[in-house]
């Protein structure tokens, strides 16, 4: 993917598989939300394939990708202020095929997360952490096969993170996989299976935390070149 002379992704290949958890993690510029951004739409990426079960979705809307089962949150969240929790939930409800189905869907969505009491208020009224829960339940509500987050955690305390964790463990064991970009290495390292590591564009390594993080490259990355001011 590139903007004018920038590559900000050049030669990345993923892959990913059902009822994993994986995370793309890399310095700040990294390319990570770009990635995202390519791979569910919200732009078209300038060379390379996106293959969605074996069919090339590169040139795909973003809308029939998520019909496809291609799911995101955004990294600086994309509710209706002030449209109802339910009403933004509901917006992710593109599967329903009747009235009934649809309030049922939603109504699971919003116990899963927590927001049945907060269902019928502006989103504008909330704090982040319900805020982002508000995402969540409608990236999921259609019951996606893919979740792309983008820094889910940020701006969450403690008990809203392991609260996230437990929701993602769950869609996990039920299928569902799940790209995290995330910054908050605690997280990535106690809830992801396997890492992808980008660094000015590029994948520098892939594998389990562990592996990631004895990785030479991965540290330099990270701590390397006096520029330890990126984390
Ligand atoms: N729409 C755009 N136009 C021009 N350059 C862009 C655009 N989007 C991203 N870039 C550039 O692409 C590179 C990768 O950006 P990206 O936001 O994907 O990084 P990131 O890894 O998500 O960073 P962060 O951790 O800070 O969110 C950066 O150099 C950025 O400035």
């Amino acid at each position: 993917m590139s903007f004018g002379g920038v590559h900000a992704l050049s030669g990345v290949s993923l892959a990913i598989e059902p009822g994993r958890i994986y995370g793309l993690i890399g310095p700040n510029g990294a390319g990570k939300s770009t990635a995202i951004n390519a791979i569910t739409g919200t732009i078209t990426p300038s060379a390379g394939r996106i293959l969605w079960h074996g069919r090339d979705v590169s040139r795909w809307p973003q809308h029939r990708r998520a019909r496809a089962g291609l799911a995101r949150t955004f990294q600086n969240l994309a509710l209706f202020h002030k449209l109802s929790v339910r009403e933004n939930v509901t917006c992710g409800a593109i599967h329903a095929h009747d009235d009934a189905g649809l309030r049922a869907a939603v109504d699971t969505a919003l116990d899963d997360f927590g927001l049945a009491e907060v269902a019928d208020e502006p989103v504008n009224v909330l704090s982040l952490g319900t805020r982002k829960r508000v995402e969540m339940a409608r990236a999921t509500v259609a019951k996606p096969k893919l979740l792309l987050l983008d820094e889910p955690a940020a701006g969450l305390t403690g008990s809203e993170i392991t609260e996230f964790s437990e929701r993602m463990r769950e869609f996990r064991n039920r299928g569902g996989a799940v790209l995290l970009v995330e910054h908050d290495m605690s997280l990535v390292m106690s809830l992801c299976e396997h890492l992808y590591v980008l660094d000015f564009g590029k994948l520098i390594a892939a594998g389990t935390p562990i592996e990631v993080r004895a990785n030479p490259a991965v540290q330099a990355a990270y701590f390397g070149a006096g520029d330890d001011e990126q984390h």
